[in-house]
């Protein structure tokens, strides 16, 4: 049988950086653990925008969907600032989420016990946190139309549209409920259907999928502001947590820092199901290019290679091999190995991009 195929989209700022090493541990797998892929490259971001003019040329959108699973690094950084809105970095990631259809977001944060201590929240606050953000992708306010800055009397207005479907909120609240019955059958929706209409809809169909279909799973609602500050009072009252794209967006940053750095969180973005029975899928860490320590190889890669063990436990059904890659980041943090994002007040000397790398391959080869 052919193996399966990956495309990956390195990207800008400390994404090639990270990718690196995400590379290392593929070609481990293939060469371990005889669980080889086709691997191939391409551009996307400010690097596609350099070399085609447009930040994801339709050759690369084409090989996105016909390849088993995509892993991206990061897109932006400054240099891209001032260009076109329809041009920039980030338009390139919006349209292979909206193409792929990937409306939904996993964005696990979970605390390492090695990391505990780091948090800049109390230890016993986070310590053995494990949550899962359902973010809502491709509809809201990212997509709705009408959007765009318009002329008005004698000034400009800037629009943009909350936008929901039964049917989006519908298929986004299903991937949380199924998630949820495979972890602690809880789950927490979060809008403002206090002031929102998209959000008095979003309460009632999700309310309304939970009683038809989900008996066993307890939800409960939460207002987005709200649902903000009990992750940082008490982050362990949630296990899923399904929200919309913006609020997603803000909530998801908010609970990478519970578990110590930005540089620690995966994310997988799936669609339905195509006739491989594989869901189409994108898989990135949730931090961006991060422009203030690009090229200078401090960036945390451990972020983008928990991506590819979601790779490996929602496309490829490795959940025995994901856990084995896991657990290899668990043993080399507890070891003590800290890239500069991971260092506290107290100081330490800091490893590189590459050693932490390094570190994690070690651990995988002391696994076997
Ligand atoms: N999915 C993506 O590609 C994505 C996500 C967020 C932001 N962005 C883009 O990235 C650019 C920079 O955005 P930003 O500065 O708001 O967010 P960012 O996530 O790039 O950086 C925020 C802070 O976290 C640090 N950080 C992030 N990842 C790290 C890692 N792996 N190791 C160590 N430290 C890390 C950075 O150094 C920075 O101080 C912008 O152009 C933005 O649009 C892209
Ligand atoms: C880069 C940007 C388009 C993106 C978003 O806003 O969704 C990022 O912040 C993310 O969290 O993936
Ligand atoms: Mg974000």
């Amino acid at each position: 049988m052919a193996n399966p195929t990956l495309l990956i989209l390195a990207g800008d700022g400390i994404g090639p950086e990270v990718m690196g090493q995400v590379k290392r541990v593929i070609d481990w797998f293939g060469t371990k653990r005889n669980l080889a892929f086709d691997v191939s490259e391409d551009l996307v971001g400010g690097a596609a925008y350099d070399a085609h003019g447009t930040p994801l040329h339709d050759d690369t959108m084409a090989k996105a969907l016909a390849a088993d699973a995509v892993l991206l690094g990061a897109v932006g950084g400054p240099k891209y600032d001032a260009l076109d809105f329809s041009v920039k970095p980030e338009r390139g990631l919006l349209r292979l989420r909206k193409e792929m259809d990937l409306f939904s977001n996993l964005r696990p944060a979970q605390c390492f016990d090695a990391l505990a201590d780091f948090s800049s929240l109390k230890k016993d606050v986070v310590a053995g946190l494990d949550i899962m953000i359902v973010r809502e992708l491709t509809s809201g306010v990212y997509f709705g139309e009408p959007r765009g800055i318009f002329e008005e009397g004698n000034e400009r207005v800037g629009i943009n549209t909350q936008r929901y479907t039964e049917g989006e909120i519908d298929r986004v609240a299903r991937s949380a409920f199924e998630l949820a019955r495979r972890r602690n059958k809880k789950v927490c929706s979060m809008e403002k259907a206090n002031v929102m209409e998209s959000g008095i809809l979003w309460r009632e169909v999700v309310q309304k999928v939970r009683d038809a279909d989900y008996p066993d799973i307890e939800l409960s609602h939460m207002y987005a502001d709200n649902g903000a500050m009990q992750l940082v009072r008490a982050p362990k009252q949630f296990d899923v947590i399904l929200t919309d794209n913006l609020f997603g967006d803000i909530l998801s940053d908010c609970a990478a820092m519970l578990t110590g750095s930005l540089g620690m969180l995966p994310s997988a973005s799936l669609g339905a199901p195509t006739d491989t029975g594989r869901p189409r899928a994108l898989y990135e860490p949730v931090h961006g290019s991060a422009p203030d320590i690009a090229g200078q190889g401090k960036a945390n890669p451990i972020a983008c290679i928990l991506s590819f063990a979601m790779a490996l436990r929602y496309s490829f059904d490795r959940g025995d091999e994901a856990a084995r890659l896991e657990a290899a980041i668990e043993t080399v943090l507890a070891d003590g190995a800290r890239t500069a994002d991971l260092m506290g007040e107290e100081g330490g000397t800091p490893i590189s991009t590459t050693e932490m790398g390094d570190a994690i391959l070690s651990a995988l080869d002391a696994s076997l």
